[in-house]
Parts: C-alpha cells; structure tokens; sequence
C-alpha cells in the first residue's frame, strides 16, 4: 500500500510555487537516477499555476526537458486551437518554453485531428500511445508514470472520472471518451482510475474550501465510485498539495501560518 501525505500552503500561490519547486527536485532526481522521467499533467487552475511557476523557478532548467516524456490524464475533446484544451494552456504555460522534445510530448487528440469528432476513436489512438511506451516491468499496456498530477473537482471528480459515471466504473481500458461531462465542455478524453494508478507517485492538487468536503473525504477512505479522487493513488507515493482552505475539513494536520 503506498503511503499518503499530505501537505498544507498558506495560499494558492505559494502551493503553485511549491509544488514547481518539489517537481522540479523531482524531476532532476528521477533524471540523475535513470537517465530520463515521465510526467502526467492535468488541466484545471491549479494545475496550469503550477506550470506556470515551473516556467518562472530559477531552477526551471535543471530539468533536461528533452529527457522527460509529457502524458495527459485527461483532455477535453474540442479543436485544437481552443483555448479549452488543456494541452493549449500547457504549452502557453510551459511547453512552447522549455525545450522538450517534441516526439516525447504525447497530447490526446483534438477533435478537429486525424480521428475527426470521434471521442472513441481518440481514446483508443491515445491507448495504443500508451501501450508504445509501456515497458516489461510496467506488466501492462501504460508506462509506469513517474509522477501523475491531477486536480480533483468540489463533488470528487478527477482527471474527466465522475461520480458514479461510467468511467469510475471501466476496469479494463486505460483511456476512455466521456460524454455529457458535468464540467464543460461535456465531452472529454480521460486515463481511467487503474491507469493513473499506474503512476509511481500520484500528486493530487487543489485550493479553496469548495474542494475541502472532497479532500477530507477522500482522506478518509471514501469509495472510488461517488468519489474518484478518492480512487487516485500510486503505486509507490499519493501527495495531496492543497492549501488551507482546502484543508479546513482536516482535523490531525499541520498548517502553517498564514502567509
Ligand atoms: O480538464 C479538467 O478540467 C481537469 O483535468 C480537471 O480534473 C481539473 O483538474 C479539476 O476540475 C480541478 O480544476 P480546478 O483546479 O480549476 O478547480
């Protein structure tokens, strides 16, 4: 079972500064260790702030961005000129940036790409994108993700999995399209619970009190289906990096002082 900790900001912005200082550390260590690193990245406010602080860190170049191979858990499924998408925003925030390597950024298909307006066609290009880069001791067809960062919605969703949605409920395909999404825009591409716990460890990040009822149930040990977020976990590490607000249902952890 991996462990879980959980660690408290004073503010959303010192969380986003943070969280690009840790994975920047991160990264570098994973890259001194093997030589490269793999990263899973989410949409979402909190997830794109952490980006742009990454392009801002001082040490932002540690990383050997043409080492470091870049997934998506999940992508709203719009063309790709919207500035919905979250592999848009990525790139606005970090990636046209850094020089990564372009055969190494893997984004989900737009729905104006070579599958058209076919969200199931994009789910199972993107899982044979996985099954490329999978390897024999992931003992599967996803990569064994170093780190997966995911942001969770006030009613527990995470990546596009829902509550009691059909995707909380896929055991079997790693990449699913998802239809009528309760967060706009409705249809989207998401990894499934069993592939993002293929990741080694799995960094959930959120701020505001909308999300502290999801956060102290999550910690609690809530079920997966009407709380997906609770279903997050890595194989080797589950990080929450919320901040206070987020944090108001907690009870037995440390907060620092406001800032
Ligand atoms: O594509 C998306 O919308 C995200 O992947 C989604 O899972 C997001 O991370 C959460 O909804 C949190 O979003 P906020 O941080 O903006 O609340």
């Amino acid at each position: 079972m991996s462990a879980t900790e959980v660690v408290v900001y004073a503010n959303p912005e010192l969380l986003a500064a943070a969280a690009a200082a840790r994975l920047v550390t991160r990264l570098v260590d994973l890259q001194a260790a093997k030589g490269s690193a793999s990263l899973v990245l989410t949409g979402g406010t909190t997830g794109i702030a952490v980006l742009e602080q990454l392009h801002r860190s001082p040490a932002r170049d540690a990383v050997d961005w043409s080492r470091l191979d870049l997934y998506w858990g999940d992508e709203r499924f719009v063309p790709a000129d919207d500035d919905e998408r979250n592999e848009k925003q990525a790139r606005e925030a970090l990636l046209d940036h850094v020089p990564v390597d372009p055969e190494r950024v893997h984004a989900m298909p737009a729905s104006d790409g070579e599958f058209g307006d076919d969200p199931d066609a994009a789910a199972e290009a993107y899982a044979r994108v996985l099954a490329r880069h999978a390897r024999p001791e992931d003992h599967g067809a996803v990569p064994g993700f170093d780190i997966v960062l995911l942001g969770l919605g006030g009613e527990g969703h995470t990546a596009s999995i829902f509550p009691e949605s059909p995707a909380v409920y896929e055991t079997q395909r790693p990449v699913i399209a998802v239809r009528n999404s309760p967060k706009p825009p409705p249809t989207r591409i998401s990894l499934t619970l069993p592939a993002l716990r293929q990741g080694h460890d799995v960094w959930l990040l959120t701020t505001g009190a909308t999300k502290a009822d999801a956060v102290a149930l999550a910690l609690a040990g809530a079920g997966e289906v009407q709380l997906p977020v609770a279903g997050a976990r890595g194989r080797r590490r589950t990080l929450w990096l919320i901040d206070r607000t987020a944090a108001g249902k907690l009870s037995n952890v440390y907060l620092p002082p406001t800032a």
